[in-house]
C-alpha cells in the first residue's frame, strides 16, 4: 500500500499554524473535539466536567516527560526545590492518583509526567496531555523529554540533545497506520531550542553534552540490535555493521519514544526537545551493568540541564 506522505501537506500546515500561533496556544488538529460536550482524559483520571483544568494548569509553561514514574517524581521534587518552593515531599502529590497508568506532578509552572516505555505508551499520554494543555488554555509551552538511551560510540554518561529523531532505517520520519493507511510525519525538532539547551549545558559545564540524531525503535532488544534478548536472529557482526551504519548516518543514541514525541509536538505547535543521557556504548556491549549510584548520577544529568534551562527562562540564578 502506498504511504500517505504527510511531509508536504503537514509542513505547509505547520507553517500556517506557526503563523496562527502568535497566540502561543496549543493547536488541536481534530474537528471532532469541538462537538463533544465533555472530554474525559481517561488515562490521566481527569476530565473537562470533573476538573477545572484552567484553574489547575493554565500557568504551566514547561512540561517535562520521561519513562519512569519514580524518575519523574524525583524530578518534580528536584525542580520544586530548585525553583525555591522548598523540599517538602508532601507538597508534591500525584495529580493522576486516580489511575495508575501515568504519574503527573506540578511545581509552579513546571509539569512532570511519566510516559512508560515505547511509542504506544507515550503516544496515548501525549494525546491526553496536548488536549489538557488546550482545555487549560496554556500558552507558550515548552515540552522536553528527559530520558535514558544507549549511545553509539559515546562515552557513557554523555547527554545527547536530539536534532532529529530517525527510524530504524535512519529516516527522519514517524510512520503510523491510521485506519488502513500509513501516515508519515516529520520528526524534526526546534533548532532554536536545541541551541539554547546546548548553550545552557556549556554554561553549567558539568558533563559532556552533544547534539545528534536519535534513533527511535519499537523494541529494546532485537529492535536495537541487541544480542542478549530472548530472541535473536542475527550475528554479532550483523549487529556491529548495523550500528556502524547508524553512526555513519549521524545517529548518536537509541531510545524508544523520540519519533512520535517529535512528530506530535511539531504538528500541535509545541516547542519540543529530547534530552537523553547514554547509559552505555552499544559498540562495547548490550547489557546495562553500571552500578546503581552511577546510574542515578547519569539519570540526573538531563534533569540538571533542564532545571538550569527553566531557571534561566524564569530569570532565576543558576
Ligand atoms: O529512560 P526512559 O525515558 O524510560 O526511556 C528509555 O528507557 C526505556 C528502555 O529502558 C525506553 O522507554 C527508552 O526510550
Ligand atoms: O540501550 C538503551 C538504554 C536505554 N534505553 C534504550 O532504549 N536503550
Amino acid at each position: 500500500m502506498a504511504p500517505i506522505v504527510a511531509g508536504k501537506s503537514s509542513e505547509a500546515a505547520v507553517t500556517d499554524i506557526n503563523g496562527q500561533l502568535g497566540s502561543g496556544l496549543v493547536h488541536i488538529r481534530n474537528p471532532h473535539l469541538d462537538l463533544m460536550s465533555e472530554d474525559i482524559l481517561y488515562h490521566f483520571g481527569l476530565g473537562t466536567k470533573t476538573h477545572d483544568l484552567p484553574a489547575m494548569f493554565s500557568d504551566v509553561k514547561f512540561v517535562c516527560v520521561g519513562g519512569s514514574a519514580n524518575r519523574m517524581k524525583a524530578f518534580a521534587l528536584f525542580i520544586h526545590k530548585e525553583l525555591g518552593y522548598g523540599s517538602d515531599q508532601n507538597n508534591i502529590a500525584d495529580i493522576c492518583a486516580g489511575t495508575d497508568r501515568y504519574c503527573m506532578f506540578k511545581a509552579g509552572p513546571v509539569l512532570a509526567i511519566s510516559h512508560g516505555m515505547g511509542i504506544p505508551s507515550i503516544s496515548i499520554m501525549l494525546h491526553e496531555l496536548i488536549k489538557l494543555l488546550h482545555h487549560a488554555n496554556c500558552r507558550d509551552v515548552v515540552i522536553i523529554r528527559i530520558g535514558t538511551s544507549g549511545g553509539i560510540g559515546m562515552r557513557p554518561g554523555t547527554v545527547i540533545i536530539t536534532d532529529t529523531a530517525v527510524d530504524a532505517f535512519f529516516r527522519p520520519q514517524f510512520e503510523l497506520t491510521v485506519l488502513d493507511k500509513v501516515v508519515i510525519r516529520s520528526t524534526e525538532l526546534d533548532k532554536e531550542l536545541i541551541q539554547e539547551l546546548l548553550l545552557c549545558s556549556q554554561e553549567i559545564s558539568q558533563f559532556n553534552t552533544i547534539v545528534g540524531h536519535t534513533m527511535c525503535t519499537y523494541d529494546f532488544y532485537e529492535g536495537q540490535g541487541r544480542l542478549d534478548g530472548a530472541l535473536c536472529s542475527f550475528s554479532s557482526q550483523d549487529k556491529f555493521d548495523y550500528l556502524m551504519r547508524a553512526c555513519s548516518a549521524g545517529v548518536r543514541n537509541i531510545e524508544m519514544e523520540s519519533s512520535v514525541f517529535a512528530a506530535m509536538c511539531r504538528l500541535c505547535g509545541l516547542k519540543a526537545a529530547v534530552v537523553c543521557v547514554t547509559l552505555l556504548d552499544r559498540l562495547q556491549g548490550d547489557q546495562i551493568n553500571i552500578p546503581h549510584d552511577v546510574l542515578a548520577d547519569y539519570q540526573l544529568r538531563p534533569q540538571i540541564l533542564i532545571a538550569a534551562f527553566i531557571k534561566k527562562h524564569l530569570g532565576l540564578n543558576t
